[in-house]
């Protein structure tokens, strides 16, 4: 090591060092808090793993852009071979396995080509709209199954009907003991006590290994039932464009990934529902907007979204309020480097944090309140810099969201459509008064909202 100082941060004990700092539960007012005390970039070890949280995007931008080939591995743990996920996009070394998948994503799902989905989109999104006036009660499940019915399609040219599709099922199943088990504290606890991995599942501590054997089940059969029916398909030539016939022509490698993704495209549908209901102001601006511009019974297209500017204000602020991914997924450092005379060592945990409502550099006033006119210029134009300062919620550097333009068209797809359609409210309780509700994010890879109970009416054309 180099004589120089770690970066700034809170002294930890000998041998723990910082993980009685962190609630894993709630970490982020901690990160919060450091931020504050420590300034854009803080140095901690945690069982002497050494981690560093980035709290602004010029700093983001600096490690994880201009040294990509520094700060664009993973971090490497026997955990995700245990769970059946470790050739999974998300977790890959940086490498050569890696790379191969980039590039299929880069094929199906770069900017200029997502374009080729928007009817997918709308077609999914009336469905959605459908659903939940008929059956508003479950509308967390119809978001679920907006997002999942969308990816499977885009992955395997597959049509999902309904809630019992088996690939939704195993898909939803998948994503659940995925979000539950696979955790940070998860991954830290066996770093320490490694053995853990090799005792039998019935030991104390070691229960999760079922979870695991089911898990890795699960996460192959992900694989193999849609693959199979899709190279079948491909072989009989009824198999529509997806991304399993762009990979099968070019010779690549077998994807799931893509399903891993998921539940970001559906919390941001859920908290858009939650706003709505928290904001009716919010909510009359964007029926107001749409009813001027689509008009009232007409069905929003594409071609309508530049004329939308305060419906994709409010799309930026739920992002900015909520980020899906708030902690971000840690990058790892492949050498060590040396940042404003500070020492990075070389397998470091890095923390782009979009978390505490935005990035310290941003300078939103007041961020804990939802605002939408944050985005917008006195006019009520997009402001010029509202759709980059979006883009940070879907990560940094070469390990950027390849999904992030399709996942800007889900959404942007499903909201102008119910909102055109829907309007959300309060539920009342069996004494006729309103159930009141609170904007409770639960811990989680995912910052997903607590279910809340709400009301739906139709919008009739008028
Ligand atoms: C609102 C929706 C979404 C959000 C907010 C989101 C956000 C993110 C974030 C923050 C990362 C980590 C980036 C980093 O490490 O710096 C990520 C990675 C990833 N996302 Fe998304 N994502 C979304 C939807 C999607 C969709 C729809 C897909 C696929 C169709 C997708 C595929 C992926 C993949 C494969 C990775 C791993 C990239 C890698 O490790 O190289 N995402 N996403």
């Amino acid at each position: 090591k180099p004589k120089l100082p770690y970066p700034p941060g809170p002294k930890g004990l000998p041998f723990i060092g910082n993980v009685l700092d962190i609630d894993p539960q709630a970490p982020r007012p901690t990160y919060a808090q450091w931020s504050k005390t420590y300034g854009d970039i803080v140095y901690i070890r945690i069982f002497g793993q050494d981690i560093i949280i980035v709290n602004s995007e010029k700093t983001a931008r600096i490690l994880a852009d201009g040294r990509s080939e520094i700060y664009s591995d993973r971090y490497r743990s026997s955990v995700y071979k245990h769970f059946g996920t470790s050739r999974v996009t998300f977790v890959l070394e940086y490498g050569k396995e890696w790379k191969t998948h980039r590039k299929l994503f880069h094929l199906s799902l770069r900017n200029d080509v997502v374009g080729r989905y928007n009817d997918l989109h709308l077609n999914h999104a009336r469905q959605l709209s459908e659903n939940i006036l008929r059956d508003n009660s479950n509308s967390f499940e119809h978001l679920d199954l907006y997002a999942n019915a969308i990816i499977t399609e885009l992955v395997y040219g597959r049509r999902v009907e309904g809630k019992d599709d088996p690939v939704f099922v195993m898909a939803s199943a998948l994503t659940e003991v995925l979000n539950k088990e696979v955790t940070a504290d998860r991954i830290g606890l066996v770093k320490v006590m490694p053995f853990l991995l090799h005792l039998p599942s019935w030991f104390p501590g070691a229960g999760f290994k079922r979870k695991a054997r089911q898990c890795r089940k699960l996460a192959t059969e992900m694989v193999d039932l849609p693959f199979a029916m899709a190279k079948d398909e491909l072989e009989r030539g009824v198999l529509p464009h997806c991304m399993i016939s762009d990979m099968l022509k070019q010779g690549g490698v077998e994807e799931s990934s893509a399903k891993a993704a998921v539940s970001s495209t559906a919390s941001v549908l859920k908290t858009i529902m939650l706003v709505m209901i928290l904001h009716p102001d919010v909510q009359d601006k964007v029926h107001a907007e749409l009813d001027t511009v689509v008009g009232r019974g007409t069905i929003p297209t594409f071609a309508d979204r530049p004329r939308l500017p305060y419906l994709q204000a409010v799309l930026y602020e739920v992002m900015r309020w909520n980020p899906p991914a708030s902690l971000g997924l840690p990058h790892a450092t492949t050498t060590s480097d040396i940042y404003e005379g500070y020492y990075i060592p070389k397998g470091t945990l890095v923390h782009f944090i979009f978390a505490n409502r935005a990035m310290k550099d941003h300078g939103y006033d007041d961020p804990d309140r939802f605002d939408p006119t944050r985005h917008l210029t006195p006019d009520g134009q997009l402001s010029p810099e509202s759709r980059q300062h979006n883009l940070i919620f879907y990560g940094f550097g070469k390990r950027v969201c390849p999904g992030r333009f399709f996942a800007d068209h889900s959404i942007w797809a499903a909201t102008a459509v119910i909102m055109s359609t829907l309007k959300f409210g309060k539920a009342k309780d069996s004494s006729g008064k309103y159930i009141e509700v609170e904007p409770i994010f639960p811990n989680g890879l995912i910052s997903c909202p607590a279910p809340f109970s709400c009301s739906v009416t139709s919008r009739p054309v008028e």
